[in-house]
């Protein structure tokens, strides 16, 4: 049955085709009315929406009018950095790890499902990496099936130790991939490159972002990070100290 509520035999040449005048109205030949999937706006898929920077996105697209869903792993992450976004009509959470896939209608991917922080990621660094490949394979497989839009949220630490500064995108890194930060490091830059080979190889409309140090609200003090060792150094009336590079100021 086509869409202009024609039936036509499955042969092809010869069948008959009849066409109910109230058609146009939706109704088919067979008298049944054709209803039609109802659209919704923007349907946009978070994956670490539980995070900190993910929580804030999530909140600014809720805002927006968006159809939100959230999936996290809450390895990291926390309900309550989205527990007042719970139970508004447009958002949605699912508890979910994306180094499974998942089947979901969206128009948009926001992928941001990774431990960030030192602490995190090398808790258990072989499930760091499994989550930024596989996860991110998962998450382009799923762009590619229902022809969604994707970002990753890609880190500066695909720069490693960089001989060059500032970092330009033009620049290549200088990279460890054998060390304990590798798992992070190694895992972003291989999310990079399936993201960029679904873009060549599939067509799919991509856009990577490298985030740099964030701070503000909802960061966790004991997250590890420099930023939020600083703080908390500070509020405890330490000296801040750089992790890594012996440097005290
Ligand atoms: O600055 C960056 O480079 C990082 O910024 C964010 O990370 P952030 O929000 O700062 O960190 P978290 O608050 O730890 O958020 C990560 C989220 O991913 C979730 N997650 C983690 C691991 C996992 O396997 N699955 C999963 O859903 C966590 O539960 C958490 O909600 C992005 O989520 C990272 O992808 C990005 O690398």
């Amino acid at each position: 049955m086509s869409d202009l509520g024609i039936g036509a035999g499955a042969g092809g040449g010869g069948a008959t085709v009849r066409r109910d005048p109230r058609a146009s109205q939706g109704v088919l030949a067979d008298g049944v009315i054709k209803t039609k999937p109802r659209v919704e706006r923007n349907r946009v898929l978070v994956t670490g929406g539980a995070g900190f920077v993910g929580s804030h996105l999530c909140e600014f697209l809720v805002n927006r009018g968006d159809q939100v869903i959230c999936i996290d792993n809450f390895f990291t992450g926390s309900k309550d950095n989205i527990a007042h976004l719970i139970g508004k009509p447009n958002f949605e959470v699912i508890r979910h790890d994306v180094v499974e896939p998942i089947l979901l209608e969206v128009d948009q991917i926001f992928h941001l499902a990774c431990p960030a922080s030192p602490i995190h990621y090398k808790y258990n660094p072989i499930k760091t990496i499994k989550t930024s490949f596989l996860g991110t394979m998962n998450m382009l497989g799923l762009a590619r099936r229902v022809r969604a839009r994707f970002l990753l949220t890609s880190t500066s630490e695909v720069y490693g130790d960089p001989l060059q500064h500032p970092q330009t995108e033009s620049y290549w890194g200088n990279v460890n991939p054998i060390g304990e930060r590798s798992c992070y490091d190694e895992g972003k830059r291989a999310a990079e490159c399936l993201t960029m080979d679904y873009h060549r190889e599939h067509g799919i409309e991509v856009r990577i972002v490298r985030i740099f140090n964030t701070y503000g609200p909802r960061m966790a003090l004991d997250d590890g990070r420099v930023v939020s060792n600083f703080v908390a150094q500070v509020g405890a009336l330490m000296h801040p100290r750089v992790r890594g590079c012996d440097v005290s100021l």
